[in-house]
Order: structure tokens, then C-alpha cells, then sequence
């Protein structure tokens, strides 16, 4: 018998039109070779082919509300839609529920995605950005990944103290708060620092207050103008410790001349020689092949061979994983679903206000859990992905790779390979608070 159709709904940012997150180039040729891969798999969905409707939404909600509609309006009916960037994502995840249908998300960032009661069926492949920024109703594990694994950190090198410098934007002073309260949890000491735009203040204060580790929580332009007054306060080498978040371009501390920062790039660099950064990891380094056969490295291999250009100039590179494995997601919850329906309802009788199949499809994916290559793919209870930390340190001016970080087992994987200025241990603990 012919296989039966199932429909899908996709949106692909092609052109970053107003400076938003041109994604679609990689990502919606992984999204294509997952559906053919998928297809062409006989132990997945027998008897089923799926077919994606796709639209290209240039990042802009505006334009992906009328093809939101044009989904639902125009037959086929579709049982599940993708989505790229987060403003695109934050209006289709929001309409969504109302025609009951779940929305997988392989290149929403925006913590604000987290919010249960705006995106009631929003799950994303994309790791929320590093900053979680913790809705009203904060899940009892602490939101922020990077959060727990430089407690982690801290514990490891028996540091008892270190000092929080952030800029004053919201992410940052959720990301704080967490990160303050894990510390309180195990009895380390943390003081506090914020500034906004200028961090001079703030950087005479630290040098006051002897702190030695530091944790920055700012976006990469205030990160470059405290990493030249760290160089001008000798607030760097042998006795301290700085933890920078890991979004930043691997060469972000060289410094553009149209900022006019008094630090030269050999200055800058020698200030940010030993720190640490923390992300999310997107491709999966596993030796282990993914559930699709392949391993991390094979799947970008194969998608390398898509494209003329250098693929770091390929937009949403990094992020096509991401988008690769949201297919599996969602055909493994179509799979599940088509187990677990009464045996008078099928797949194919799903319709807008089908509550028996949505509800089923909701629990599916909920559920989801398989070896992906951008990693062990699972959901939190607010559809976010669970994803492994990455830390990097500097080491003469690149960045090298000191260990994972599981967030769902807090194993901490360790390669003993950082480095510091004093070429032997980590600084002295910083407890013992000099008298002033
Ligand atoms: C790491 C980055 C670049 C963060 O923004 C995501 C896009 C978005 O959140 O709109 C894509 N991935």
C-alpha cells in the first residue's frame, strides 16, 4: 500500500532581513537531509513518509504569523512546526496552542522561551542562551547550566570566595541571583560587583576587596574594556582567576580600534591568558555513533559536502545539529504517538482540535530522549534542552577544551589539562580577607 502523509510546518531565517540570526542556510538543509534519512529508515514511522511545508521567515514575526497562517489554512492539515529564531519562535510557540499543536525549536535562544505559560508546547533543541534567565516559575534545578558547573569549579579548586562583576542587564542579574544562591548552597562566599557600560568604579572596588576569582556576566563589548582595566589594575596572572561567559568569538579580546580601548592586543591578550569559559555544547564529540548512524564529526562532514563556500561562513553552522536532530525528535514522538493511540485513532486523523492525539503527541515529546549528534537529546519540564556544558580555558591565545559538564548527573569530566601562570597550582585560596 502507498505510505501515508504526514504533514509538517517549517520556518527558515534565510536572510537575517534586520540583523536577526540568518540560521536557515545550514539549518534547513539538516532539517532536509534528517526527513530523508528518517524516510528512508524502515524501523521508524513503517508505513509513513513525512513531508515539510517550508517557509522562509528572514527572523521577522511579523512575516512568520502569515505563514503561520498560511500553514494552517491552506491543506494539508500539519501535526507539528519548526522554528528557528527566537522572535519567530516566541510568536508561532505562543499562537500554537490554540490549533494544539507542539512547535520544536532548533535556533530559539532567548531564555524568555522558557515561560511555560506563554509557549504551554514549545520545546527546543537549541540550548537556552547561557544566561538563563529563570521564568516566575523557576524549575527546582537551577536553570542556569553554567551556574552550577562554576560552583563545580570552585569546589575542585577549593576556592571559598570569589566575587560576581556584571553588567545590569536582567539576564545577567537572573543569571547572578542563581549563581549566588548555588554558591550560598555550598557554603562559599560570594560578593557582588555591577556596573553599567563603564566598569571602572566597579574594578577599583574588586582591586579593594582583594578579589582573586572572578566571575563577569557581560555581553563582549564591557567584556573587552574590564579585561584592559584588569591589564591597567594588574588585576590578572599569577593570584587571580576570571570566568567569562563562553558566546564570545575565540578571538574577542582583540581590541577594534573604533572602540578606542587604551590596551594594546599584546596587553589584551596577556590579560586574558589562563581564564575560563563556560557554553553549551551544540555537536556531539562522541565516538559513539548517533542514533541516525552517524557521529557528530560524520554529520558535519556530510553537510560540509552541501556547500561551495568555507562553512564558517555559512550561517547557522553551528547551530544545524541543533536542527538536524529536531527532525529525529519529532518523528520518534510520532512514532511513540502512533503506539500509544486508542486503536480507533490514528496518526493520520489528526486535526486541529484532536485533544486524544495532541495531548498523546505532548507526552511523546516530553518524553524524548535518544543519542543525537548534537548530544543526548532531552527536554526540562519547560521544553528546554538539557545540554552539556563545555569549558574552555585560554592557553596561549587559543582556547583549549578542559571538560564537559552533565547538568542531569552533575558529573564533571575533567581533563586535567589547565594551566596557570605560575606554571604549578591554582592561585592561593582567597579566603583569608586582608585586614584594610
Ligand atoms: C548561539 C546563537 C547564535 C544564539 O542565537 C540563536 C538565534 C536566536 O535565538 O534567535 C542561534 N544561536
Amino acid at each position: 500500500a502507498e505510505p501515508v502523509t504526514l504533514h509538517i510546518g517549517g520556518t527558515f531565517p534565510m536572510e537575517s532581513g534586520s540583523g536577526g540570526w540568518a540560521g536557515g542556510e545550514a539549518c534547513l538543509p539538516a532539517v532536509q537531509m534528517a526527513l530523508e534519512d528518517v524516510n528512508n529508515r524502515l524501523d521508524i514511522l513503517p508505513g509513513y513518509v513525512l513531508n515539510m511545508t517550508n517557509h522562509n521567515s528572514q527572523c521577522q514575526p511579523g512575516l512568520a504569523m502569515q505563514q503561520l497562517y498560511d500553514f494552517l489554512y491552506k491543506p494539508p492539515t500539519k501535526l507539528m512546526l519548526l522554528t528557528g529564531c527566537s522572535p519567530v519562535t516566541t510568536v508561532i510557540a505562543e499562537a500554537a496552542p490554540v490549533w494544539k499543536l507542539v512547535v520544536l525549536s532548533y535556533g530559539g535562544s532567548s531564555p524568555a522561551l522558557s515561560n511555560r505559560n506563554r509557549f504551554p508546547t514549545l520545546f527546543r533543541t537549541h540550548p537556552s542562551a547561557n544566561m538563563q534567565n529563570p521564568t516566575r516559575y523557576l524549575s527546582v534545578r537551577s536553570l542556569d547550566y553554567s551556574s552550577n558547573l562554576r560552583i563545580h569549579i570552585m569546589e575542585k579548586f577549593k576556592w571559598k570566595r570569589f566575587t560576581i562583576l556584571m553588567s545590569v542587564e536582567e539576564v545577567f542579574v537572573t543569571t547572578a541571583k542563581d549563581l549566588e544562591a548555588l554558591a550560598r548552597k555550598k557554603g562559599i562566599r560570594v560578593d557582588r560587583q555591577s556596573f553599567y557600560g563603564d566598569p571602572t568604579d566597579a574594578m577599583k572596588t574588586l582591586q579593594r576587596q582583594d578579589a582573586r576569582i572572578i566571575v563577569g556576566l557581560f555581553y563582549v563589548t564591557e567584556a573587552r574594556k574590564v579585561l584592559c582595566q584588569a591589564y591597567h589594575n594588574g588585576l590578572y596572572g599569577r593570584r587571580y582567576v576570571w570566568f567569562f561567559i563562553g558566546w564570545y568569538a575565540d578571538t574577542w579580546y582583540y581590541p577594534p580600534p573604533e572602540e578606542h580601548l587604551n590596551c594594546t592586543a599584546e596587553q589584551m591578550a596577556a590579560a586574558a591568558e589562563y581564564h575560563f569559559t563556560t557554553e553549551s555544547v551544540m555537536l556531539s564529540r562522541d565516538k559513539v555513533p548517533a542514533i541516525s548512524d552517524m557521529t557528530g564529526m560524520q554529520f558535519q562532514e556530510r553537510l560540509t559536502q552541501h556547500f561551495q563556500k568555507d562553512t564558517a561562513n555559512v550561517g547557522g553552522f553551528p547551530e544545524a545539529p541543533l536542527a538536524y536532530d529536531a527532525v529525529w525528535a519529532l518523528a520518534l514522538a510520532f512514532n511513540c504517538t502512533r503506539n500509544n493511540l486508542p486503536p480507533h485513532i490514528r496518526l493520520e486523523n489528526f486535526s486541529y482540535d484532536n485533544k486524544v492525539i495532541a495531548d498523546t503527541l505532548f507526552q511523546c515529546v516530553k518524553n524524548t530522549s535518544f543519542r543525537g549528534v548534537s548530544g543526548k537529546v532531552m527536554f526540562s519540564d519547560s521544553g528546554d534542552r538539557i545540554a552539556r556544558t563545555q569549558i574552555e580555558q585560554m592557553q596561549g591565545g587559543k582556547y583549549k577544551i578542559m571538560g564537559y559538564y552533565d547538568t542531569t548527573t552533575g558529573d564533571l569530566e575533567w581533563y586535567n589539562k589547565e594551566q596557570w601562570m605560575n606554571g604549578r597550582g591554582p592561585p592561593p585560596d582567597s579566603t583569608v580577607i586582608k585586614k584594610h
